[in-house]
Order: C-alpha cells, then sequence, then structure tokens
C-alpha cells in the first residue's frame, strides 16, 4: 500500500506541499502527527537529503517511534540521518559540538533538578540568605523563567522592573543568587535544563559562522506539539529557519498546557507574523475517537473564550456514553478503577497497554496503586522515583560524571567521601571558601593543594589526593575504553560495587541496591553494543542520553504489557482505548490555584480537553466525595467539568468498590438504595452497584429486588463480580446446582478459582451487569 493513501485529502495536501512556512492548527486526534511523520517520508522521498531535516517532538520515545515509522517507509539508514528528538536533546548536541566557543568543556554535564536545587541550597547558606523565604524551588522557578525569557543573570540585575518586583515581594536578592547560580555553574562546567535553550540561543547570536553552518545544515524544520514551544525555542527555531524558511510547525491551541513553565500560545499566533505568505492548513476529522468522546470534549472546550475557532468531527462509531462514577473516598476510587479495569480487560481479552489512569497531580497515584497491586494488575508509572533517581544509581553516575568532567561539582560533592574515606563536611567546607577565594573550580583546588592552600589536615589531604588520582586515571581512559569496559572499571575501583555486596546480605533493599547497579551496568552495555564498533561510545555519551531520558522514554522490556498511570500533562500526544480520568474534584482539578483567574481555568480546561481527547473507545470520569489531603479528610464536590459536558454524551454510574460502600451481602440483608437518583451531579446515590443513566433509568424497585433478602435463593448471575472474606474480589464464572446445594464457581486473582456452597459462602455481590 502506498504511504499516501493512510491519509485523507487535507492530510496530503499538508504533506506534498512540503516547501515554504506552513502551520497546521488543528484539534486532538485529527492526524497532526501522523501528518509530519509522513511529511518527512515523502519530502525524503522526493529527494530531501535526511541530513538536512531538523524534527523537533515532545519526547524521545516520540521521535524513535516516528523514526521507526519513517524507516519502514523509506529505509532505515535513511531514517537514521535525520535529527529527531526533544528540543533539549538535540540542542545539548549542538551545545556538545560547540561547547568550547562557549567557554564550556566539551563533556559538560547536565545538572537535574536535584543538582540545581542542591546547589542553590548551598550558594543560599554561602550568601547567609533566609531558605524559608528563599525557598530553593522558588528560586529555581524564577531562574528558570528568566533563562527562558533569555535573561541572563546581568541582564536580570539591570533590570529595574524585575529588582522592584523582587523588592515588593521581600526577595531584594533572587537576582545575587542567579548571579552566584550562574558562576558556579559555569566553574563546574554544567548547564541546567534551561541552560540547554539559553546557552543554544547564545551560541547562535554570538557565533554567526555557528548560526550559519545550522541554517544550512537544517534545510527542513519541523516541530510537533508547537502551542507549547517557550520564548526561547520559538526564538531559536525562527533564527535556525531563517535562510530557507522550510518550517512546519502542527499544534493545536486548545492542548496548550504549558504556559506555568513558560510556554507562550502567542508563538503561534506570532507565526502569521513572522511568515506572511505561510500555508495554513486545518485539519478536521478526528480518526481517533468515537462520537460521543469528540462531542463531549467540543462542549467542554467551547467554554473558553480565548481560542482560535475550529471544528472538529468523527466518522467513527458513536460508541458508548463516558461514564462518570462517585466514589465515597480517595481509597474507594482506587478500588472501583482497579475492579473496572480488571473486568473490561477479562471481557475484551485485549492487552494491559490499551488502559490508562490519568490524574491532575503526581500524589494522586497512591490509591490507585495499592488497588491495582491488589489484584495483581500490571502497572507503570510514568513520574515517579525514575530508576535513574535511585541513590544507589546517582552515586554510580556521579563517578562517571566526574570522570567526564571533573569539575563537575554537585557530582563531587556526592561521591568525594562514598564510600567513606574519611572526608568530614568541615574539610569540604574549607574547600568551597578556597575555592571562592581563588575563584577556581572544586577540582583544582583538590587537584593542586600546593598551588591553592587550605587549612585541612595533612592525613585528609592525602585521601582527597588518592582520590584525585583515581578519578584521573579513569578519566584517562574516557576515550580508549568503550562505554561499558569503563563503567565496569569504576563501578569496581571506585568501592562502589564492593561497599553495596557487603551490604548484600542486610535485606531486601540491599540486594536491590546491589541488582540496580547491575542492571545500569546491563544497559550501558546494550548502548555500547548499539553503537557499534565504528565509532565507540564512550562513557560520556551515555551520560549525554541519561541526563536527558524523560518519564516517557524510560520504559524497559518488562514495561510493555502493564496499565500507564501518569498525569495528563504526560499523556500529551498518547492514545489509550480505555482512559481512566480520575479525581475530578473542585480544587483539585480545576486545581485551588487556577479558580480564581480566568486565564488560568481556561488551562485548566485544556488540560481537561487533552486528558478526554486521549481516549479511542471509552472514557471513564471518576471523583471521590472525600479524600485525604494534608493528613484531614476533606470532603470534596465534584468538578464543574463534569457539569460542563453535555449531559447528552454522559451516563452516571455508580459502583461498588468496597464493601463498606453499601454492599449487599448475602447473608447480611440488604442495603443500598435509600436516595432516589435525579440525574444531577450532587445527588447521585451512594456506592451501589448499577448502572443508571440519566433518562434510561431502570426503576428502583427493579434495583431493590436484586438486593439481597437474605436466603440463599439469592439472584446471583454468572459475571457479576462479588467479594469473598478470606479470598478477596473475584468474578463468578459459573453455577450449579439449586436450592442448599447451589454452587458457585467463582475466579479470585488471588486464589484462583474457586466452588462455593452459597449456603456457606460469606459473599458480597459488588457490582451487578
Ligand atoms: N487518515 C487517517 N486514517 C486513519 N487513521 C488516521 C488518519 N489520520 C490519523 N489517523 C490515526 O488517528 C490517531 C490520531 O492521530 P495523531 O496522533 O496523528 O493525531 P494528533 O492530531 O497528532 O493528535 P494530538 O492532538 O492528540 O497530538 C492515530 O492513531 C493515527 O494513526
Ligand atoms: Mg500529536
Amino acid at each position: 500500500m502506498n504511504y499516501l493513501d493512510g491519509l485523507n485529502e487535507s492530510q496530503r495536501i499538508a504533506v506534498e506541499n512540503f516547501e515554504g512556512p506552513t502551520m497546521v492548527i488543528a484539534g486532538a486526534g485529527s492526524g497532526k502527527t501522523r501528518v509530519l511523520t509522513m511529511r518527512i517520508a515523502y519530502m525524503i522521498d522526493h529527494g530531501i537529503d535526511p541530513f538536512n531535516i531538523l524534527a523537533l517532538t515532545f519526547t524521545n520515545k516520540a521521535a524513535k517511534e516516528m523514526t521507526e515509522r519513517i524507516g519502514s517507509i523509506i529505509g532505515s539508514g535513511e531514517a537514521k540521518n535525520i535529527t529527531m528528538g526533544t528540543f533539549h536533546s538535540v540542542f545539548a548536541r549542538i551545545l556538545r559540538i560547540n561547547a568550547d566557543r562557549l567557554g564550556y568543556p566539551q563533556n559538560f554535564t547536565i545538572y537535574d533538578t536535584q543538582d540545581t536545587k542542591s546547589l542553590l541550597k548551598d550558594i543560599i547558606k554561602e550568601l547567609n540568605l533566609d531558605d524559608k523565604i528563599y525557598k530553593p524551588s522558588m528560586v529555581y522557578g524564577r531562574i528558570s523563567a528568566a533563562k527562558n525569557n533569555l535573561l541572563s543573570a546581568d541582564d536580570y540585575l539591570q533590570n529595574s522592573e524585575i529588582m522592584d518586583e523582587d523588592k515588593q515581594s521581600q526577595r531584594p536578592e533572587l537576582g545575587r543568587i542567579y548571579k552566584a547560580y550562574s558562576v558556579r555553574c559555569f566553574k563546574a562546567g554544567a548547564m541546567d535544563f534551561d541552560d540547554l535553550l539559553y546557552q543554544t540561543n547564545v551560541l547562535l547570536r554570538d557565533f554567526p559562522d555557528v548560526l550559519s553552518y545550522y541554517q544550512h545544515k537544517f534545510k527542513y524544520i519541523l516541530v510537533d506539539e508547537y502551542q507549547d514551544t517557550n520564548y526561547a525555542q520559538y526564538l531559536i527555531v525562527k533564527k535556525l529557519a531563517a535562510v530557507y524558511e522550510n518550517i512546519c510547525v502542527v499544534g493545536d491551541d486548545a492542548q496548550s498546557i504549558y504556559s506555568f513553565r513558560g510556554a507562550n500560545i502567542q508563538n503561534i499566533l506570532n507565526f502569521r507574523n513572522d511568515y506572511p505568505d505561510y500555508h495554513l492548513y486545518k485539519l478536521e476529522q478526528n480518526y481517533r475517537s468515537t462520537q460521543n468522546i469528540v462531542d463531549a470534549a467540543n462542549s467542554v472546550i467551547s467554554k473558553n473564550k480565548e481560542q482560535i475557532k475550529k471544528s472538529v468531527w468523527t466518522n467513527n462509531d458513536k460508541g458508548s456514553l463516558i461514564r462518570v462514577i462517585r466514589a465515597m473516598t480517595d481509597n474507594e476510587e482506587g478500588k472501583i478503577i482497579a475492579n473496572k479495569i480488571f473486568d473490561v480487560k477479562h471481557q475484551e481479552s485485549g492487552d494491559w497497554t490499551d488502559f490508562a489512569i490519568l490524574y491532575r497531580t503526581n500524589r494522586q497515584s497512591r490509591a490507585f496503586e495499592e488497588a491495582l497491586r491488589k489484584m495483581n494488575i500490571p502497572y507503570k508509572i510514568y513520574g515517579g522515583l525514575s530508576f535513574y533517581q535511585r541513590k544507589e544509581i546517582k552515586d554510580i553516575l556521579a563517578y562517571f560524571r566526574l570522570t567526564a568532567n571533573q569539575k563537575d561539582e554537585e557530582a563531587l560533592k556526592r561521591v568525594i567521601n562514598y564510600p567513606k574515606r574519611g572526608i568530614g563536611k568541615t574539610s569540604w567546607e574549607n574547600i568551597i571558601i578556597a575555592a571562592n577565594h581563588y575563584n577556581v573550580a572544586i577540582w583544582d583546588v583538590i587537584s593542586e593543594f600546593g598551588k591553592y592552600p587550605v587549612s585541612i589536615p595533612g592525613a585528609t589531604k592525602q585521601k582527597i589526593s588518592e582520590f584525585v588520582v583515581m578519578i584521573q586515571s579513569f578519566t584517562a581512559q574516557l576515550n580508549s575504553q568503550n562505554a561499558y569496559q569503563l563503567a565496569q572499571t569504576i563501578a569496581k575501583s571506585s568501592g562502589i560495587l564492593k561497599e553495596l555486596y557487603s551490604e548484600k546480605d542486610k535485606g531486601p533493599e540491599e540486594v536491590e541496591r546491589y541488582q540496580n547497579i547491575e542492571e545500569l551496568l546491563a544497559a550501558i552495555k546494550e548502548f555500547t553494543v548499539q553503537r557499534g564498533e565504528e565509532d565507540p561510545a564512550t562513557l560520556a555519551d551515555f551520560m549525554i542520553d541519561v541526563a536527558l531520558l524523560t518519564d516517557a522514554d524510560n520504559e524497559k522490556e518488562e514495561d510493555k504489557n502493564k496499565i500507564s498511570l501518569m498525569t495528563i500533562h504526560s499523556s500529551k500526544g498518547l492514545e489509550f482505548k480505555h482512559v481512566y480520568l480520575v479525581g475530578l474534584e473542585e480544587n483539585l482539578f480545576p486545581s485551588q490555584l487556577s479558580i480564581n483567574s480566568r486565564t488560568e481555568l481556561e488551562e485548566e480546561r485544556r488540560l481537561f480537553y487533552v486528558a478526554v481527547t486521549r481516549a479511542e473507545k471509552n472514557c471513564t470520569i471518576s471523583y471521590a466525595a472525600s479524600r485525604f489531603q494534608w493528613g484531614n479528610l476533606i470532603t470534596s464536590e465534584p468538578s464543574r467539568f463534569i457539569s460542563e459536558i453535555d449531559p447528552d454524551y454522559l451516563s452516571f454510574e455508580t459502583a461498588y468498590g468496597a464493601p463498606q460502600g453499601g454492599g449487599r451481602s448475602l447473608n447480611a440483608g440488604r442495603g443500598g438504595f435509600d436516595k432516589p437518583f435525579t440525574g444531577g451531579l450532587n445527588r447521585m446515590p451512594g456506592s451501589t452497584g448499577t448502572q443508571l443513566t440519566p433518562r434510561g433509568l431502570k426503576s428502583m424497585s427493579e434495583l431493590n429486588s436484586k438486593a439481597g433478602t437474605g436466603d440463599s435463593n439469592i439472584d446471583i448471575k454468572v459475571g457479576y463480580n462479588v467479594e469473598h472474606e478470606r479470598f478477596g474480589k473475584g468474578k463468578v464464572t459459573k453455577l450449579e446446582g439449586s436450592g442448599v446445594d447451589r454452587k458457585a464457581t467463582i475466579f479470585f486473582p488471588h486464589a484462583g478459582a474457586k466452588t462455593l456452597l452459597l449456603k456457606f459462602a460469606k459473599l458480597t455481590i459488588l457490582d451487578i451487569d
């Protein structure tokens, strides 16, 4: 099949006209990413050299998938030559090639958020400032915003408006901290995440030959998720595209959800000013979702005042209504959703990967994790403590970092006394004072005590010098050994493996730590093998890769068949057959901070739109009537976003998630419906177990007649979910016999299949239908 056959008319036109400035603005699921991918394949198919193409994506995983897709059309050898990745990873590579221009070492370190905050904390202390007023995370946010607006520390200090703002907020020293931080990073040969954009802009601004080189290299530039680019990204892209103006951006203003990180919707509006003769393509057909989902999403987003008008429709089936489920508590919400997922999975015999639970904030994941674990449902969490954030991994990576860049202060701080070498805190502090005094990197001080005298005991100096010699010996092997060989050497010689090995007998956590190091070494081996022998991978290459992993990239082989848990922010661009959108409560979603400002509320609404439009077949929304927050049980109201959905697309459903929610026990008589249901959100019945729709409501007596009356003639059916005192939850798979001999075969995920005499089995029916 010709690959163009997989495109509709408007998509095809957007693919074939690949010269000149182009913007595709279209709603969710309309094929923007597909157009971008096919456009690249088409270009190469029509003689464009892949080396001349730059494609910027939201995650590295998306880039990888696109490369594979393009490779399947034009051949993987060619596809590999496209420069494709996130802004951060592509620019990190450009910076590495040109680091010397900016006075950075070629193997500069990329400081992660933790490094940045740790350094800021030190600086705040060194400047004798109060870290309650100057909280490191707040200071970081401020510096980050400055960099994303391309303001250097000196620009910041000279900007009277900003200085006034800081004075008014009682934080007049922010500029001084920013300055000290920049100096320290530079001395340490380190860039933070924001620097990867900021410094790229400096590079292209101050070195015309470099700019010209990349302008001619990247004759064709494509950007996905353009609505979420910030000012620095916008400007860099604009500079790079200035010669050929072959720039294609695709995005959806209705999905702009990163303004808190400086993303600027203005970039879409600026496009027409920057390139007056641009082509604008609109795609209107949604291929991802059912009609109900598309219509429901449209009905909500239409409440936003600020938006570019567009229509989205679909030819797909109407599909089922969006289900709204009320739970009593956050824990019950977890159980209900886990149950639902379990059921659907077994009804459809699909894959676990078809399911996603999306929430507003990371901390909501706990209740779901617990419930999923109990039901043996495999899951993976994006945004939790990732593998590379674990202590033992960070420790060994710090050795790798130091090997690649000895000036890396944060790495040095981490391992100068790990494993223990008797180098105390006071010595370390004196070394820093000396480094500041002589205005050199810490490494310079410790590698040349003769030149930079420090008042520390001779024995300590001796230990430090041994450490320095060890690191120097690693560095000497950086280019002669491949990444794997050197990583092994370091793991052994640094004493880390020995340290962990000696702790191995202590308990499962210690064993795990040791195994994690083994896993890391295996990952480095794979990286080394993949790169091949022609251009062997060095440890420094590996470190760049690791520093820029996003959550979505960090997927391991065993993560393949699992359900996904993630924040809505990280679900951007993805799609799942079944989406469970949870915690739909006022003050949580929309978040408390957003409800007093129209702009912020509109951003939350866009976030809601993003969430709903991730679903292909089913979208389930849930909320809890009460939830633990900061140790208190808080009652909550359903989110306004539920009532903003046109009720034509909704079905209200309540479900047993836990017996305490009114489960009808076969032995304990009836529970349940005490309030009539009239369709309003706040008046939905409590935790009962039957599907209700505002219109097609089953009669109360019919429902009540299903509730237990205490004798064994109870109407239990195949397919019911039940809970057993000892075996936990299960599903009825078979019924036989009658009267006192009536037996049910029930499949319990934890205990396997059991055949039980109903007369004796203490069962609670959880869910009818
Ligand atoms: N012409 C088409 N025929 C069939 N399927 C299509 C077509 N165009 C897109 N699709 C499919 O529709 C789904 C959505 O496409 P895609 O992810 O490219 O949309 P998008 O506009 O980028 O969405 P989002 O705004 O969420 O990023 C994908 O599964 C894609 O393969
Ligand atoms: Mg997309």
